[in-house]
């Protein structure tokens, strides 16, 4: 339950507090707080492990918490998943989709799913699969794209009904370095349009350069957040990462390799 005292403050478009959640003796994400201002292209790091897929996954109704809250622009997720929906798109780690659809198919069934007509569903299908260089493939069952491919559908299905707040586990695995750029623009086109956005990779030059505010996650905590540059504080940002982590710079290796 929520009361008006724990409601964000409305520049916050994402407010998490106290997110936890554990698998039998696993405690995957053991207390996130998260505030992504209105706007912001906001970049989740952490090392493999540290909680990020859990915390998409809570933040956006696919995996319940076991306590905590997550408002996106002001609506409470697990208190009323039916509004928050309308608001979010999602890109999860390994989408599933509909793949014995065709790309086409798939994006115009996902845009009528969420209130679009079928010819409005369609319009979009077809600019996205064009922004996205998938128009070849529209034909093709996604059973048979390729992984990049698959992100990228993955992508354009998260989009279609025009989501004021996307949250992208990793959209940029397996992609190739010409659509990257496309996706970038992408992004960047929908903050520019006041939208945001929050993404989870582990290329930090990528979330250096794209992402103007950062959360590094680790323990299933968030260790660190704001601004990029307020969170690099002049250095790069894999070192404060390392830093953050932990990470051991001593001597590694295999005895035997
Ligand atoms: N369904 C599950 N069942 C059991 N353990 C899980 C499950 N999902 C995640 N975990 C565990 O929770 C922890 C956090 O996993 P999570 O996938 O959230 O990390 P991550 O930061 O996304 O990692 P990566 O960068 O490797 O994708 C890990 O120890 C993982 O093994």
């Amino acid at each position: 339950m929520t009361d008006a005292q724990t409601r964000p403050p409305p520049e916050h478009a994402i407010a998490a507090w106290g997110v936890r959640k554990t698998f039998g003796t696993t405690v995957a994400a053991d207390s996130v707080d998260l505030a992504v201002p209105r706007g912001a292209l906001f970049g989740l790091v952490g090392p493999n492990g540290a909680g990020k897929t859990t915390f998409l996954r809570a933040a956006t109704g696919l995996l319940r918490p076991d306590s905590g809250q997550v408002f996106v622009e002001g609506v409470e997720v697990w208190e009323d998943p039916v509004a928050a929906r309308s608001i979010v798109g999602v890109l999860p780690e390994d989408p599933r989709l509909f793949d014995r659809l065709s790309g086409m198919q798939l994006l115009t069934y996902t845009g009528q799913l969420f209130g679009l007509t079928r010819e409005s569903a369609r319009a979009r299908a077809t600019e996205l699969l064009n922004v996205l260089e998938l128009s070849p493939d529209a034909g093709t069952l996604v059973v048979d794209y390729s992984q990049g491919m698959r992100k990228k559908i993955g992508l354009a299905a998260a989009m279609i009904h025009g989501p004021r707040v996307l949250f992208l586990d990793e959209p940029f695995e397996s992609v190739d370095p010409v659509s990257a750029r496309t996706i970038r623009g992408l992004l960047q086109q929908h903050v520019d349009n006041g939208g945001t956005i929050v993404l989870s990779s582990h290329v930090m030059e990528l979330v250096e350069r794209l992402c103007d505010h950062l959360g590094v996650i680790h323990q299933g905590r968030v260790v660190a957040q704001g601004p990029t540059e307020e969170v690099r504080g002049g250095r790069r940002l894999d070192e404060v990462f390392a830093d953050l982590v932990d990470a051991e710079q001593g001597e590694i290796g295999l005895s035997w390799l």
